[in-house]
């Protein structure tokens, strides 16, 4: 059980598994700073297209180096980590060397799950409010952690969330989640979110561990295309 052994389960950030995540945790942090940048600020035009030119070519030459999709092709060399280190770090909600992972800090008191998040102005929905597409997606992920107290881990089998409040930017969010009830593969659990101790939203999910176990999820087959993003140079 080791390989999908949860390593976000600590208070303290779990430190990178390499140098290279390291590194990597770095330009994310980085990535992360640049979208703040670009939704905060207006530089005029010309200066837009250099600092694009700039970010371009920086792209290019990091796509120049050997390319890793997905997770179980990151583990296969066994030189990048464990599935849960290289999850750790790449997980699209809570992974360090994800910039577009806020990210969700999770861990584990008896029997809550507790979770921290701070989402800046990329992540507005409302005026100075999380979008709630984001409050749902960190629901689902923390949501995904907690059912960790269940020990049958699954996927999302139903994620119903209630907006109560505002959800502000730029405030350090609270979570918090419990199993609610456990009927063989299916484990039932709450959440919730606070901001400055106000109860901004809430969630009841059902997780459903399949039926032959989560490792069967590795044997699936994996997509084959090559994910080409578009640039504004292509018109998209
Ligand atoms: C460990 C880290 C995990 C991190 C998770 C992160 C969270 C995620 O984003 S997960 C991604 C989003 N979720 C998904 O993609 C799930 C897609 N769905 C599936 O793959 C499958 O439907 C799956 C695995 C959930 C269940 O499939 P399977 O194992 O075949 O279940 P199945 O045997 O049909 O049903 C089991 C039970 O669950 C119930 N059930 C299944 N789906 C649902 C549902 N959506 N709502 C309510 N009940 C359901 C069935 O009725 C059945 O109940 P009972 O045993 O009482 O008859």
């Amino acid at each position: 059980m080791t390989e999908l052994k949860n390593p976000f389960a600590s208070e303290e950030i779990t430190a990178p598994f390499n140098e290279e995540w390291q590194a990597k945790r770095r330009v994310a942090a980085a990535v992360r700073l640049l979208t703040e940048v670009l939704v905060t600020s207006s530089p005029d035009t010309s200066k837009m297209h250099d600092i694009a030119e700039q970010l371009e070519n920086t792209a290019s030459d990091f796509a120049s180096s050997p390319r890793v999709y997905g997770r179980l092709d990151w583990i296969e060399s066994g030189q990048h980590g464990s599935f849960g280190q290289v999850s750790h770090e790449l997980n699209p909600l809570a992974g360090y060397s994800n910039p577009l992972a806020p990210p969700v800090t999770t861990r584990i008191e008896g029997d809550m799950a507790i979770g921290r998040c701070f989402c800046g102005w990329a992540y507005e929905g409302p005026p100075g409010s999380v979008h709630g597409g984001y409050v749902a997606a960190i629901f689902d992920q923390f949501m995904g952690f907690a059912q960790k107290l269940g020990k049958r881990p699954g996927m999302t089998g139903y994620l119903n969330v209630s907006y109560h409040h505002r959800t502000p930017l730029t405030t350090d969010l609270h979570l918090e989640a419990r199993i609610t009830k456990q009927e063989g593969r299916k484990t039932f659990m709450e959440g919730k979110m606070f901001a400055h101790d106000e109860l901004t939203a809430s969630c009841e999910a059902l997780f459903i561990e399949p039926r032959k176990g989560m490792y069967a999820l590795k044997q699936q087959a994996r997509p084959e295309e090559v994910f080409s993003p578009p640039t504004a140079r292509s018109g998209a």
